[in-house]
């Protein structure tokens, strides 16, 4: 298929959709959303493996901030929206240790589609073009507003123009 900003921003939807997991996992333990070693441990490995893959080490840690303030988003989100709905509350907790290293995956996925996607980030039309991929995204993922918010937050830093 001709190149196209579809599966980066598939992969951005799905990041931000297991930021519920990551939600549920910290929801009632006191650990707090934002863990600032483990966002530098991103950074560092992402910006390591950047060069290899034709990418700006600066410009990929630029977009993976987006990609972990659009998961803070998406946790803030929803630990205000079971402290006021507690039915709504996640019944079981899922183990962060397990959820890590399939972040880990998509974030070498998200890498590899940057590389990718080099042409067409810098084109003008990027940014129509992204607006468009998120729309379809929104809807594939069954998003709500939250989501859609942090979709949006996440995709931010995708256009190099
Ligand atoms: O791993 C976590 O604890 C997360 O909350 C996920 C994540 C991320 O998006 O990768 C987001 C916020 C934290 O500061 C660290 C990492």
């Amino acid at each position: 298929s001709p190149p196209s900003l579809w599966r980066l921003t598939d992969l951005v939807a799905q990041r931000v959709r297991i930021a519920d997991q990551v939600a549920a996992a910290k929801y009632g333990t006191g650990s707090p959303i934002d863990d600032p070693v483990r966002e530098q441990q991103i950074y560092d490995s992402v910006a390591a493996r950047a060069p290899e893959l034709g990418l700006d080490p600066a410009e990929a840690v630029r977009f993976f901030r987006a990609q972990v303030e659009a998961s803070k988003l998406v946790q803030r989100g929803l630990h205000a929206r079971w402290a006021e709905h507690p039915a709504e509350a996640p019944a079981t907790r899922p183990d962060l240790t397990e959820i890590r290293p399939a972040i880990d995956r998509m974030n070498t996925g998200l890498l590899a589609e940057l590389a990718a996607t080099r042409q067409l980030r810098t084109a003008r039309t990027c940014p129509a073009r992204l607006l468009v991929a998120a729309r379809v995204a929104d809807v594939v993922h069954r998003f709500d507003a939250l989501h859609a918010r942090a979709l949006r937050a996440a995709t931010a830093a995708t256009c190099a123009v």
